[in-house]
C-alpha cells in the first residue's frame, strides 16, 4: 500500500539527528506529524516513522538523497566542543556548511533553519541580557565558537526571497536535558574526580541554561514561521529559558540533586583563568609529543567565571516564543533522567 504523503511543508530532514538536540528535535517534530528523515555521521537510535542516512555532510553526494522531496531542513550538526579539534571545526561547521547550504538549493529545499550559538558573541567578558545584534566576537575564546561566527553568517547570508530560499539562525544558550552528553556528565565526571569542590570567582555570575524541549520549542516555531512575508528571514534568535541563574547555582543544584556536594571554595578568577591559559599553551606545545585535554579550558573558565545571559525578546516578538518548560522543573527532570550518574551508581 502507497504510504501516505504528507504535504510538502510537513516533510523534513534533521542533519545531526541522532545527536542530544537532534533527537529532542526529531520526537517533537513527529509528535507534530512531520515526516523525518535523519542525515547524520552515526546512528543513535531507530525511531518508527524516521528513514535515517548515514554519512558525512560535508559529502553533498551522501547529503541529497536526504533532502529527496523535502522542503524543510534543519541543521544542528557540529563536531563536539570538547574535541577543541580546529581542523575538524572548520571542515564540519564551515565547509560542511558551505556543502549542506549548496545540497538544500540543488534539492529545492525552501527553509533551513540552524542551530547557532549564543556565544558567537562571547569574548570572555560579561554579557548581560545580551541582543542579537552585539557584534561577533573579534576574538573567539575556542576554534569551535571561531567556527560557528563562520557558519551561521553562511546560512544568514544565504537567505534569498526570490531564489525561495528561506534561512534563520537559532541561538540557544547552555542546553542541558535528557541525554545531554556534555553538560552534566562531564559534571560529573569533574567531581568524581574531585574537581568540583571550588568556585571560580565571587560565585555570582547569572548565566543562561536552557532545557532542551525549550530548544526544540524555538527551532520548530522559527520553522513554521519562516515565510517570505515574515521578519525573521535571514535573522539570528536567541532562545534561552528567560531565567538567568547564578552559574554555580545551577551547578550546585544538578551535583547535589545526583548526591555529591556542592563546590564551596572561592578560588580568585583571574588565577584560575590564567592557569587554563598555560595549560592549554603546554598542551598546544606538547601536542606532538603527547596528547593530553586540560579539564579546565580558557572558555570553561570564562563561561564559569563571567556574566552570560541574553536577551529572547526578540523571539518574543517576531515568533511569539515563551519557555515551555521552566528552569526548575527542567532540572527536576534532568536529574532524574541520569540515574547512572548518581553518587555510588
Ligand atoms: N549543547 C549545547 O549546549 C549547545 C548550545 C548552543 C548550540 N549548540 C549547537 O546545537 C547543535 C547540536 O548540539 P548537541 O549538543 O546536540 O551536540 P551533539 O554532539 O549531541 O550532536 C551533534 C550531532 O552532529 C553529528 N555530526 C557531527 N559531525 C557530523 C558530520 N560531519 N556529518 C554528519 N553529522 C555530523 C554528530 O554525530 C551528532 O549526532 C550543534 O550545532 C551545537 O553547536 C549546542
Ligand atoms: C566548573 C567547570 C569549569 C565547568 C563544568 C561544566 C561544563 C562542562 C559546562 C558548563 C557550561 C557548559 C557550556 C558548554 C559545554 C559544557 C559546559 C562548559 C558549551 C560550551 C557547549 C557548546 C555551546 O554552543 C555553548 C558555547 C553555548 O553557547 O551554549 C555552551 C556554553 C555552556
Amino acid at each position: 500500500m502507497a504510504t501516505r504523503l504528507r504535504p510538502s511543508n510537513k516533510r523534513c530532514a534533521v542533519i545531526g539527528g541522532s545527536g542530544f538536540l537532534g533527537r529532542h528535535l526529531v520526537e517533537k517534530l513527529l509528535d507534530r506529524s512531520y515526516s523525518v528523515s535523519v542525515f547524520d555521521i552515526r546512528q543513535s537510535y531507530e525511531l518508527p516513522g524516521v528513514t535515517f542516512h548515514q554519512g558525512d555532510l560535508c559529502d553533498k553526494q551522501a547529503l541529497l538523497p536526504a533532502l529527496k522531496d523535502v522542503s524543510l531542513v534543519f541543521h544542528c550538526a557540529s563536531p563536539a566542543p570538547a574535541s577543541d579539534d580546529r581542523g575538524l571545526f572548520h571542515k564540519v561547521n564551515i565547509q560542511g556548511t558551505r556543502t549542506v547550504i549548496q545540497a538544500c538549493m540543488e534539492a529545492g529545499v525552501q527553509k533551513l533553519v540552524l542551530t547557532s550559538s549564543a556565544s558567537v558573541v562571547f569574548e570572555g567578558t560579561d554579557i548581560k541580557n545580551g541582543r542579537e545584534d552585539l557584534p561577533y566576537a573579534k576574538k573567539p575564546i575556542d576554534y569551535y565558537t571561531e567556527t560557528k561566527i563562520e557558519q551561521e553568517k553562511l546560512v544568514l547570508e544565504a537567505c534569498d526571497k526570490e531564489k525561495g530560499f528561506l534561512t534563520v539562525a537559532i541561538r540557544p544558550h547552555g542546553i542541558f536535558g535528557p541525554r545531554d552528553p556534555q553538560l552534566v556528565p562531564i559534571l560529573v565526571d569533574m567531581a568524581r574526580r574531585g574537581k568540583m569542590k571550588f568556585i571560580i570567582g565571587d560565585g555570582t555570575n547569572l548565566v543562561d541554561f536552557t532545557f532542551v524541549e525549550n530548544v526544540v520549542h524555538g527551532h520548530i516555531l522559527a520553522a513554521e514561521r519562516l515565510r517570505s512575508d515574515s521578519p525573521i528571514c535571514g535573522k539570528p534568535y536567541h532562545i534561552t529559558n528567560d531565567e538567568p541563574i547564578r552559574f554555580w547555582d545551577f551547578m550546585s543544584e544538578v551535583l547535589v540533586g545526583l548526591g555529591y556536594a556542592a563546590p564551596r571554595y572561592h578560588l580568585p578568577y583571574a588565577l584560575v583563568y590564567g592557569l587554563a591559559m598555560l595549560l592549554w599553551l603546554l598542551a598546544l606545545i606538547l601536542r606532538p609529543l603527547v596528547a593530553f585535554k586540560p579539564t579546565f579550558t580558557p572558555m570553561r573558565v570564562a563561561l564559569a567565571g563571567t556574566h552570560h545571559y541574553y536577551s529572547c525578546e526578540r523571539a518574543k516578538q517576531d515568533m511569539g516564543y515563551k519557555p515551555v518548560v521552566s528552569l526548575k522543573e527542567g532540572i527536576t527532570r534532568t536529574v532524574e533522567s541520569y540515574p547512572h550518574l548518581r553518587q555510588g551508581a
